[in-house]
């Protein structure tokens, strides 16, 4: 990899914090990171080098995967991180930085490839890209590229206009749309997993799958972030993008060893077929929700309208389910489930793929009453891939039994974080797993009819109990099936977390 300067405006913000600066010290301490490098921190508050390095060292103790840090490795790193500051519509600012970016590129005898990090609001998205390329800063001998942040756009209108301001400073191939979902390890093995098992790779398509599921429910409420969230709700801040993009990796087929741009082409492929929504009908395909109070991992929690800073008369969702349809040769009427939802049972984001029944089961003594074979991948928090299989339960007069290959992943202390991954891949130039503009583009498309239909009070919002699986409606949509829950909920075993299970067990065993 090339050595460059990394450039990282809202230095002092949460996401920097969380999630930039371990994912520096991770790729630095797994020798990922190419030196000498420059780090040049951003905000507009005053802050001394020694104050930025001692800000981002207690981030590494705070949030890095890694619990022991080596201090000597520690001490070299941090050297490579100065701070300067800057107003966003501060011109003056930007040439401050340009001076602050080229005395580092010549001390360190860096090349001047530089990579600009907005990790800031996204009102300050255009006029950082504006004056980048006013300041001159962008006039490189190296290559310039700028990773952006979510989210991008709130409606296809505004995404179109961001769009276009950000291509006048920087050229499509240079700008990497952050959707942290594709850095998940788990995301980013979907195409190995079809594509390495002939046995998955044949059965990827509607002949033989009945539904696929995507879910990813999280047990947290708003948070802090009360004045973005309610603002944004779950459509635009989980669905539009994070599930938009599990379904396209989930449906996409590649032939192996694909290039990032025959990725994105398969990508975008999919979201292009997907049967549009007319305003009109939306209430029979999607449903919207929001969290009363309830309780959830054994704690009492507030209704969503009683979370501080948000309006009591609040009409945002923090929940949404769809039923969607690619209209391709492949999944013809196989009808995609997708939700996501705050304050839910569990933590989960997984993908079901249900199977279809024999046609002719002559085997089959339970009469239809067993469960069809599912493929569960299991992206986050634990990782895991479980295929459930029927055979004959001798101890039951031949009927039907579920067993399960099952695979985990190991200590999550081990596997790099989505942060490490895609600034890893944005600092060698690899795309695949960015969103690339047509992907936007298109799902702003699709989602923007049950924006309309919310907005013009076409979508009724339903409330849901903290700690539940959602409202009554989702399950409605799936018209006779049902979701595939969690091991805990009796009501249905898709997938049983066995720790260290052998690659076949027997359910309950
Ligand atoms: N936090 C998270 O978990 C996630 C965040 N994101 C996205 O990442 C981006 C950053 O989020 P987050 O870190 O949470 O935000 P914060 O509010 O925590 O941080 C904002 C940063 O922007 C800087 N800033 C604010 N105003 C200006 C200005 N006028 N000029 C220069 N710098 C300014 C602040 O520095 P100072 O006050 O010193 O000026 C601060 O460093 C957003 O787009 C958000 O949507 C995406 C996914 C998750
Ligand atoms: O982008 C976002 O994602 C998180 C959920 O991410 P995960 O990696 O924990 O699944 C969500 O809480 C947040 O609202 C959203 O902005």
């Amino acid at each position: 990899m090339e050595a460059s300067t990394f450039v990282l405006f809202g230095a002092t913000g949460d996401l920097a914090k969380r999630k930039i600066y371990p994912a520096l010290y991770n790729l630095y301490v797994d020798g990922k990171f190419s030196t000498p490098f420059s780090v040049i921190g951003l905000g507009r508050r005053e802050l001394s080098n020694e104050t930025f390095r001692a800000q981002v060292l207690q981030s590494l103790h705070s949030f890095s995967r890694r619990a022991a840090l080596d201090s000597l490795q520690l001490q070299a790193f941090l050297q490579g991180f100065e701070y300067s500051v800057l107003d966003v519509g501060h011109p003056e600012d930007y040439t401050k930085l340009l001076k602050h970016v080229r005395e580092r590129e010549a001390l360190l005898g860096l090349p001047e490839n530089r990579m600009f990090y907005l990790s800031v609001g996204p009102e300050f998205f255009e006029p950082i890209a504006a004056n980048i390329q006013a300041s001159g800063l962008g006039d490189t001998l190296g290559w310039k590229r700028l990773i952006i942040e979510k989210p991008f756009g709130r409606d296809l209108k505004s995404a179109r206009a961001l769009n276009t301001s950000l291509t006048e400073a920087f050229k499509e191939e240079e700008i990497f749309r952050i959707d942290h979902y594709l850095g998940k390890p788990m995301v980013q093995n979907l195409e190995v997993l079809k594509y390495s098992n002939p046995v998955l790779r044949a059965l990827w398509q509607n002949r033989y799958i009945a539904n696929v599921q995507i879910t990813a429910s999280e047990t947290v409420g708003v948070e802090e972030r009360a004045g973005y969230y309610d603002k944004s709700g779950a459509l635009r801040d989980m669905f539009q993008n994070h599930m938009l993009q599990l379904l396209m990796m989930t449906a996409m087929q590649l032939p192996k060893g694909s290039t990032p741009e025959e990725v994105r082409s398969k990508k975008k492929h999919v979201v292009k077929s997907l049967r549009p929504l007319i305003k009109e009908d939306v209430a029979l395909n999607v449903v919207r929700g929001q969290y009363t109070p309830g309780e959830v991992e054994g704690r009492a929690v507030a209704g969503y309208t009683s979370e501080p800073g948000i309006d009591r008369s609040s009409q945002t969702e923090t929940f949404i389910a769809a039923r969607l349809w690619i209209d391709d040769p492949l999944w013809n009427e196989v009808p995609i489930y997708i939700r996501t939802g705050k304050r839910m049972k569990q933590k989960s984001t997984r993908i079901v793929i249900e199977f279809k029944e024999p046609f002719n089961d002559s085997h089959n003594k339970n009469k239809g009453d067993h469960t069809p074979n599912l493929l569960i991948i299991e992206i986050s928090p634990d990782e895991a891939i479980t295929l459930q299989l029927n055979t004959k339960d001798p101890q039951q007069h031949g009927e039907l039994t579920s067993v399960h290959a099952n695979y985990q992943s190991g200590s999550s202390s081990d596997v790099p974080e989505a942060y490490e991954n895609l600034i890893f891949d944005a600092l060698r130039g690899d795309a695949t797993f960015f969103a690339h503009w047509d992907e936007v583009e298109l799902s702003w498309q699709w989602v923007q009819p049950i924006l309309e239909a919310s907005e013009e009070g076409l979508l009724p919002l339903q409330a849901y109990r903290s700690g539940s699986h959602g409202p009554d409606g989702s399950a409605a949509l799936l018209g006779g099936t049902e979701w595939w829950l969690d091991s805990e909920d009796k009501t249905n075993e898709a997938a049983p977390s066995v720790p260290d299970a052998p690659a076949i067990i027997r359910t309950g065993a």
